[in-house]
């Protein structure tokens, strides 16, 4: 069923119900469920061949499930004659004829799309092609064609977006460039659906995460709750009077490893209390300072049975289980970031 809005108006969900996906011997999705909503950047997370593009296509219709079902707005996008005006997507930036000017390549994608012609130029104005429309797609460098990609989304004002793997090629400043363009599409409602296979990427352009392995869902959560549950927190302290800090803190409970002659890395008690035992016992301090080890570490070791391909010995994941009270976890910090606008010049052989 459509899930609605304010005043009974159609909410863009994507709902994806015990979907499965083979080809002959291979289980490429498998009983995924989970509903991907609007005004969020749900980030799509999982190692290469998890299944991400095959639910990305069958999605989108390109691919017929082998079971369960994949609707949009209630309905299956095949079912939608309304196309490019009702979901955009960026499946493979390469995959655009070579020969073309972008602008050619967006006014085909218009006029097949029944868009009006004026969006070619808002488009191509909104990622920094504007200068660069002319020039021919063979010429652009991936970041280009990411962008020319994204623009293509983007060409039918729709409320639902898809891209699968948007960072892949872009420099810095093409990544926050396109974070600030995901949150901005979200906050105007639509529904944003991000694909990635690296934790780090999404650490900071997702609001909600769907991370799968093997076709199968592993965690569907918020960011917050994704790391609050399986970042490795841990608080680092620094003592001339390491053995002595060491014992209070085992008698406390804690787990104390030394990481230098005068430091060591804590487990199982907040920095607060780490300070109170310390000024109790009278142990001085040079340093206290709660941390948090990447999401990537988190997120490898969640998916560390579902590595497709592994270069030579499984990669050591160190994430151990955190031993804080509810809600004395350390506060991750998510940086705000400008977005500045680029713009490619025409001759830029970038
Ligand atoms: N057309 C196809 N024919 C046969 N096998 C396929 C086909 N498409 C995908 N697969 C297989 O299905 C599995 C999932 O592939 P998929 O491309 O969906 O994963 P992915 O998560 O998008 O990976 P990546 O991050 O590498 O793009 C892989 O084992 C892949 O080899």
């Amino acid at each position: 069923m459509p899930a609605e809005g304010p005043n009974g108006t159609v909410v863009p969900v994507i709902e994806i119900e015990r979907l499965s996906k083979r080809y002959g011997d291979t289980v490429a999705v498998d009983d995924l469920s989970f509903t991907v909503r609007p005004g969020t950047v749900t980030g799509f997370l999982g190692p290469n061949g998890a299944g991400k593009s095959t639910t990305l296509r069958m999605i989108l219709g390109l691919d017929a499930p082998t079971g369960g079902t994949v609707t949009v707005d209630g309905v299956p996008f095949a079912g939608r004659p309304r196309g490019l005006r009702h979901i955009g997507a960026l499946l493979d930036a390469q995959d655009v004829h070579g020969g073309r000017s972008a602008r050619a390549h967006l006014s085909a994608l218009a006029r097949s799309n029944r868009i009006p012609l004026g969006r070619v130029e808002e488009v191509l104005h909104e990622v920094g092609l504007a200068k660069a429309g002319g020039r021919r797609i063979g010429g652009y460098s991936l970041g280009m064609k990411q962008r020319l990609g994204i623009a293509g989304a983007l060409l039918g004002d729709p409320p639902v977006l898809l891209f699968d793997e948007p960072l892949n090629g872009l420099d810095p400043e093409g990544v926050l460039w396109v974070r600030g363009l995901f949150r901005r599409l979200a906050e105007e409602g639509r529904t944003v659906f991000v694909s990635s296979h690296m934790m780090a990427e999404m650490e900071h352009t997702a609001d909600r995460l769907v991370v799968i392995g093997r076709g199968r869902l592993i965690a569907d959560e918020s960011l917050a709750d994704f790391s609050a549950r399986h970042a490795d927190a841990h608080v680092a302290v620094r003592t001339p009077r390491l053995g002595a800090l060491t014992a209070v803190l085992a008698g406390e409970g804690a787990t104390v490893r030394p990481s230098g002659r005068e430091e060591a890395v804590v487990t199982g008690l907040p920095a607060a209390r780490i300070g109170e035992l310390a000024l109790r016992h009278g142990v001085v301090l040079h340093e206290l300072a709660s941390r948090t080890s990447s999401l990537e570490s988190a997120f490898m070791a969640l998916t560390a049975d579902s590595v497709q391909y592994l270069a030579g010995e499984h990669p050591a994941v160190d994430c151990p289980a955190v031993g804080f009270p509810a809600g004395e976890y350390p506060v991750v910090e998510y940086p705000v970031v400008e977005y500045p606008a680029v713009e490619y010049p025409a001759g830029d052989a970038r």
